[in-house]
């Protein structure tokens, strides 16, 4: 059993200062891939180094694609070359971004591979993937439960000519898992392939960053709307030299939320009005509850209220579908509102880093305030300062439930962050840089 560590964090009034994002998470495993299967050098630059990025360098290592590290946040991917056919057991920790993608291109590239990660991952669905990947040929069984990992893929016998259906309500890194692989069912059948979503699509925007970066590597999809999607029959990924991936808008959502809670003004650099990320849009849920935002290319200024001597951010209701991940930062958010907050359409949470329905409502309540949940949605009403409780804050080996609720020390009591260490998954020194623009 490893030790609980512990992070007290005392109550604070104020934020304001400047902050450097680390890279998206989304972009950098992403572009990681993308750079293996094109032609060529690609020198990725401003790339995340945390867990989630460590585990597809690993992946991608195993597989004998050869990287050099330049910097910190700085590599060249010597892509190109077919990926060493196995027999590999490759193990993927906690990454969807990683997990998903590497799963589709390894069952269409032909090799022997033992996909695993961490426990949470083995309760994780995969199964319309993997039914996905099935029909067009791939050979993937389940080790353990029915639709989750541990995966053992083996060689495929790739079909052609039908259209691939795939289901999209669970998540939506099974459609870009078949994006990303899809050139190379296309070099190998010669014929183009065609991607159908059955049923809704959630989290949306995540299929604009897969589209945009494989355009960068030369691979165009044409769509209509989110029901079809088609790769054509010459697709194939070409490096395109030099890349920057732009800072991570989810972690952006933190130091928003302190801008808007904490007066600011607090800059971030790394993301601005150019992003390629959904979670951006989380500036415009801010101004709705009443915070300022400055954008600009890729930087965001943001000042609000302090809720600590008083101010109250605007309630709200609404759908966060598009924003899954900054929802999160929404909801603690909720607690220094002027009425009820409700997320509404969050059912992904569910099946996310640890179940966030589960674990919010039940730490928001350790606070003391009245949470309400049911299968897909979540309202946190506001806590007055008199109501505020000190609270040890479990964090379910979720790095955005410790990243949230650091924004609970605007509150008059003293909130505990537990394990706060498992913000490596995206954001290893998340805590000091926090530390840093509050007092
Ligand atoms: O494609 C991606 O980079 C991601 C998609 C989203 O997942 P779902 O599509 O499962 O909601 C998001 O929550 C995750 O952090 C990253
Ligand atoms: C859902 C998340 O991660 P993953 O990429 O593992 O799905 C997340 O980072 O909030």
């Amino acid at each position: 059993m490893s030790k609980t560590t512990m992070l007290p964090l005392a109550p604070v009034a104020q934020a304001a200062g400047q902050m450097n994002l680390p890279g998206s998470k989304s972009i950098s495993n992403r572009v990681l891939l993308l750079a293996a299967l094109a032609q060529g050098e690609t020198r990725i630059s401003g790339l995340l180094d945390s867990d989630d990025t460590r585990v597809m360098l690993q992946a991608l290592d195993q597989l004998g694609v050869r990287v050099d590290r330049i910097a910190q946040d700085e590599v060249v991917v010597h892509g190109g070359s077919a990926l060493r056919p196995g027999p590999e057991d490759i193990h993927l920790g906690n990454a969807g971004t990683a997990f998903r993608p590497l799963t589709a291109a390894l069952a269409l590239s032909g090799g022997e591979y033992r996909l695993s990660g961490v426990p949470r991952m083995h309760e994780r669905p995969i199964g319309d993937l993997v039914d996905a990947l099935r029909s067009m040929g791939a050979d993937i069984l389940y080790e353990g439960n029915e639709g989750y990992p541990p995966l053992r893929i083996g060689m495929p016998d790739l079909k052609s000519g039908m259209p691939v259906r795939v289901k999209g309500s669970v998540s939506s890194q099974f459609l870009t898992a078949l994006l990303m692989a899809a050139p190379l069912h296309t070099a190998a059948t010669g014929q183009p392939l065609t991607v159908e979503v059955e049923g809704e699509l959630i989290s949306k925007p995540y299929i604009n960053i897969t589209l945009n970066l494989m355009d960068r590597f030369g691979v165009k999809v044409t769509r209509e709307g989110w029901q079809r999607f088609v790769i054509g029959a010459d697709a194939a990924y070409r490096s395109p030299g030099d890349l920057r991936v732009e800072g991570d808008a989810s972690t952006a959502s933190y130091f928003m939320a302190l801008g808007a809670i904490g007066g600011g003004p607090v800059v971030i650099h790394g993301v601005g009005g150019e992003s390629i990320q959904g979670d951006i849009t989380f500036a415009d849920v801010l101004e709705r509850m009443g915070a300022k935002v400055r954008r600009e290319a890729h930087a965001l200024e943001v000042s609000g209220v302090r809720v600590a001597q008083g101010g109250t951010l605007r309630a709200f209701d609404e759908d966060f579908n598009l924003i899954p991940d900054a929802a999160m930062t929404a909801a603690v958010l909720g607690l220094f509102a002027d009425g009820p907050c409700t997320l509404r359409n969050i059912g992904s949470w569910r099946v996310k880093e640890t179940d966030r329905i589960h674990a919010m409502h039940t730490e928001l309540e350790k606070l003391g305030a009245t949470v309400a949940s049911g299968d897909d949605w979540l309202t946190v009403h506001p806590l007055s300062r008199d109501g505020w409780k000190e609270a040890e804050i479990a964090t379910y080996d979720d790095h955005r439930m410790a990243m949230c609720f650091s924004l609970a020390s605007f509150g008059p009591k003293t909130v505990t962050i537990l394990d706060p260490e498992c913000v490596g998954k995206t954001f290893p020194g998340y805590f000091p840089v926090f530390q840093g623009m509050v007092s």
